[in-house]
Formats: C-alpha cells, sequence, structure tokens
C-alpha cells in the first residue's frame, strides 16, 4: 500500500514502515504494517526510494478518485463508513480525492452526465447501495456514449465501454454488486481493491420499451416475486434493510403470479451453463476464458425461443446475486463477464413448493432443481404480460379460454375480491421499473470495477499467518 520513513529522535538507526495487505478468512482483507530497521539510515533511505520507486510504476493504481456518497442508503452510515474507514486508507496510499455528499435522489447520475471534470480522475468511488451503484453507472454510460453520439434508445446499438472504472465501498441494504465481485461486503477489503488498483470488467443489461430506452441494470432484473417484495419495502424505508425481510414474508404469503410471454435467445458458444457446480472465479484460467468470451457475441446462429404461462417469479441474474442473505446467490454460477444473463422462470406453484425453492438458496442444494423451475443462460430477452400483448395474440387467449378473461376482467375492475394482480413491476438492481414489457440486451463489459472477482478459497486458506481480526 504504501512505505513512511519513521524519524527514531536520538538515533543512528533507520526506520521504515511498510504497509501491506494481508488477506484474512471470508474474501476480507486488512491493512497490515511491517517495520524494518536499519543501523545505516541511509541505506534505510534507500529501501524507502526503492519501494517508492516500485510503486509509482504501478500504473493501474489511480491517485485521483471522484467520490459520490449516498447518506441515505441502508442504516444511514455512508458518510461515517467513508470519513472513519475509507478516507484513511486513500490519504495512506497517497490517492487525491474530490467527495460528493449527495443531496437527493440522482444527484451523482446527473453530477456525472453534466458536471463532472472526468478527464481529471482514475475512477469513481460509490458509497451506497446497488441503487447508488446504479445511479453511477447510468451517469457514466450516458456521459461515454453522449460524447460519440450513438443513439442510446436503439436496443440493437452497440454501446461504448466506459473507461473509468468504479470502486463500491459497500454502505447500502443488500450490496449484492459489491458481494457478488469482492466476496464480502467490507468497506475496508473494497478500498483496498480501489488502491491496489484491481480491474474487473463486468456485464451490463440494457432495458427498453417499444425502442426507448429505460434503464441498465447489472445484477438481478425481478418480475414478481422480487418486484412486488421491492415496491412493498420502499414503503418501509425506515426499517432499513430488514424492510426486505419483512416484505419478503409478506409477499410470500401473498404468494400472486403472473400471467405472460417471456422469448429468449439462448447464448451459444459460450463455456458453461447455469446449472454447472463450477462458480465465476478470478484468476488465469478465469482471464483465459474472458479473452474467448466476447468472440462468441454473434447473435444469429441461435434462433429465439419462446414461453409462456403463469409465473411467481421471472428473474435475469447478470452476476450470481450473491449476498449475505444468500452467500451464493440467485444464480450461483452465472460469470462476471461473459456476455450473458442467467434466466430464471419460477412458474406458479404451492407455497410449500416456492418455500422449497428459495430456501435452496441458502443452503447446497440446487434451487433449479425443481419441476417449476427452469433456467437458461440468454443474451437476450423480452417479456409481455399477458393483458399488454398483440392483438393477434389476445385473439389466441381469447379463443383458449374466453371465460378465464372474462373473470380477469371482472377481477381488476373489482380489485376488492382479493384475486391476483395483472402486473406486477420489475426490480432493477433494487430500483423499480414502472414498465412491465421489456426488452433486454447484455453488454459485454461494458463497465470496470475496482475488484478482481471471487478468489478460490485455497489462495488464502494457505497462508502461514492467518489474520487476528
Ligand atoms: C426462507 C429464506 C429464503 C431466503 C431466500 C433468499 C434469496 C435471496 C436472494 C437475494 C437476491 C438479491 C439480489 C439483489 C438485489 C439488489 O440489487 C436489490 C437492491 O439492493 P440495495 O438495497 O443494496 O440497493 N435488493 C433487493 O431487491 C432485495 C431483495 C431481497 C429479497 C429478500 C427475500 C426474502 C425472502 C424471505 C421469504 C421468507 C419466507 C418465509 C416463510 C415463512
Ligand atoms: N441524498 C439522497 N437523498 C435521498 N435519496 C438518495 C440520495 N442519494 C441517493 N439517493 C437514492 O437513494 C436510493 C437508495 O440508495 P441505495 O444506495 O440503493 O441504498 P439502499 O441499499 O438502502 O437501497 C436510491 O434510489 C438512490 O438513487
Ligand atoms: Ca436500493
Amino acid at each position: 500500500i504504501s512505505v513512511r520513513e519513521e524519524d527514531e529522535e536520538n538515533s543512528s538507526r533507520g526506520r521504515d514502515d511498510v504497509m501491506y495487505v494481508e488477506r484474512c478468512r471470508q474474501h476480507r482483507w486488512r491493512c497490515a504494517e511491517v517495520t524494518f530497521t536499519c543501523s545505516d539510515v541511509a541505506l534505510c533511505q534507500r529501501w524507502v526510494s526503492s519501494i517508492r520507486e516500485q510503486l509509482v510504476t504501478i500504473t493501474s493504481r489511480p491517485k485521483h478518485l471522484l467520490v459520490y456518497i449516498n447518506p441515505y442508503g441502508g442504516k444511514r452510515q455512508g458518510k461515517r463508513i467513508y470519513e472513519q474507514k475509507v478516507a484513511p486508507l486513500f490519504a495512506q496510499a497517497g490517492i487525491s480525492t474530490d467527495v460528493i455528499v449527495t443531496e437527493y435522489a440522482n444527484h451523482a447520475r446527473d453530477h456525472l452526465r453534466t458536471e463532472a471534470e472526468l478527464k481529471n480522475f482514475d475512477g469513481v468511488v460509490c458509497v451506497g447501495g446497488d441503487g447508488m451503484f446504479s445511479e453511477i453507472i447510468h451517469g457514466l454510460i450516458w456521459r461515454t456514449q453522449i460524447d460519440d453520439g450513438v443513439d442510446t434508445n436503439c436496443p440493437d446499438e452497440t454501446l461504448l465501454p466506459c473507461s473509468l472504472r468504479i470502486g463500491i465501498i459497500p454502505a447500502g441494504s443488500t450490496d449484492c454488486i459489491c458481494f457478488a465481485t469482492v466476496g464480502t461486503n467490507d468497506p475496508v477489503t473494497s478500498a483496498l481493491h480501489i488502491i491496489v488498483g484491481d480491474s474487473q470488467p463486468i456485464d451490463v443489461c440494457s432495458v427498453h420499451h417499444n425502442n426507448t430506452f429505460l434503464r441498465y441494470s447489472v445484477s438481478l432484473l425481478g418480475y414478481g416475486f422480487y418486484g412486488d417484495v421491492l415496491t412493498d419495502s420502499e414503503r418501509k424505508r425506515w426499517m432499513g434493510p430488514a424492510r426486505y425481510d419483512f416484505s419478503g414474508v409478506k409477499m410470500f404469503l401473498t404468494h400472486h403470479y403472473y400471467e405472460g410471454t417471456v422469448s429468449y435467445l439462448p447464448a451459444r458458444g459460450i463455456v458453461g451453463t447455469p446449472r454447472d457446480a463450477t462458480r465465476c472465479r478470478s484468476g488465469l484460467a478465469a482471464e483465459r476464458e474472458r479473452g474467448q468470451i466476447c468472440l462468441f457475441v454473434s447473435e444469429n446462429d441461435s434462433e429465439w425461443r419462446t414461453v409462456r404461462g403463469k409465473f411467481l417469479a421471472i428473474n435475469a441474474a447478470s452476476m450470481s446475486c450473491a449476498c449475505p442473505r444468500s452467500p451464493k446467490g440467485l444464480s450461483p454460477a452465472a460469470h462476471l463477464a461473459n456476455g450473458t444473463t442467467d434466466l430464471i422462470l419460477v412458474r406458479k406453484c404451492s407455497r410449500f413448493d416456492f418455500l422449497r425453492h428459495l430456501l435452496r438458496h441458502t443452503s447446497k442444494d440446487d434451487q433449479f432443481d425443481l419441476t417449476f423451475v427452469e433456467v437458461h443462460r440468454v443474451r437476450r430477452f423480452r417479456f409481455t404480460p399477458r393483458h399488454c400483448q398483440s392483438d393477434s395474440d389476445l385473439e389466441l387467449d381469447l379463443q383458449e379460454s374466453s371465460k378465464r378473461q372474462i373473470f380477469s376482467q371482472i377481477c381488476r375492475d373489482h380489485p376488492a375480491c382479493g384475486c391476483t394482480p395483472t402486473y406486477s413491476s420489475w426490480n432493477c438492481d433494487g430500483e423499480i421499473l414502472t414498465h412491465t414489457a421489456i426488452d433486454v440486451r447484455v453488454h459485454c463489459q461494458l463497465i470496470k470495477l475496482f475488484a478482481r472477482g471471487i478468489e478460490e478459497p485455497a489462495v488464502f486458506e494457505d497462508v502461514a499467518n492467518p489474520c487476528a481480526i
């Protein structure tokens, strides 16, 4: 991290303090210190300058960072976390910062879009949850495309990758993007990944409706269960992160299902499937694999498939979506940067079966190994809720079950009857999407994080002197 020369008063000895990264359990990193002493002060000074020269040659390390703090996310501790745990480390590592504490929602997004002098910085730091991260990528991606005149309303447009890396200091409620790319939600670990200049590309989904751009997503796009949990939980923000558990239990008991059509373009020519036992891990093999991945983005060699039905949940996981609630995540084998998203369809089933599916997110059992669950690795997908389908589709439906339609119409007109509502909403990285019919496309490695993905346990279990903390 850094080296510091200590003055030993009344002594002819030299003393250097070297700060370095030490790996602890569960992917956590800590800042450790070792002191070198030497009877020859001049030699000691040569050590210091030699180490400093070495550090300067590592060009991947950021020197100037633009920091956005959401003081309102999670337990409202963002400012304190940054000031107490992160700022001192940045100072230690000789990193200068411009810090903006946001004053309202979308402040960070709009500042990045229109005001920020991006050329002055080597990266952006986001202190907050997935919603704050979402603001940052919307600002950065918009800025990158506008500089090159890309039409973001066109779903087929190839987007330009953003050059600035983003660091996430977790200070939100779920922080799944941090957890799934670093392996832990720990501000100090994240700060150290930023300081050492790690780089992890990640895929971004664009979400469109009728050739109009709606949003980007990097973690979960969820309709049905996760959309309803989010909508319900936003009204209970005062509860803090526990609001999700409260609304989770409530929506589980409510047991709403939604009818609609999902079409998807299966990913061909990629390594792996969502049912693999292997996980997305950092290291050489992953690097090599990553190099091959985007060569296969051609969409012509695979055909669209359509699934119609009643769903409790439709989830697209572009990364594992691991978080403290589910350390393996919604799609444990999802890759961070292979240009695909894992589309998980949970059909209508009993409460008992849905609970079995949910519980498997917290154990070693396979949550996809159930008759009412299917999972596909896709490059694109579309969703149309039933009452939003084209006229010809509706006619078909009418012929199939005219009675059912009449009943659902009656139910829509009489919400008090307690029947299942027609529409849910999409949970897009924890933000509510107002449109239900959407067209989603994965953009391979559109952004980069100050992270390195999840390291194999062996890397740190071998450490001779495990961290005492
Ligand atoms: C019975 C226990 C079942 C546990 C099932 C856990 C599955 C958890 C998968 C979580 C995936 C999370 C994906 C991440 C989404 C985030 O982008 C997003 C925003 O994050 P931010 O707050 O930092 O801005 N977060 C969320 O949308 C929160 C989703 C949380 C879902 C919690 C669901 C709890 C379910 C509880 C069911 C309990 C049934 C009990 C029956 C008696
Ligand atoms: N200063 C602010 N005041 C109010 N809302 C804000 C502010 N800054 C950001 N936001 C918004 O707060 C919401 C929640 O932020 P997020 O970081 O996702 O925390 P959480 O994980 O608790 O949901 C996001 O929609 C974000 O756009
Ligand atoms: Ca949020």
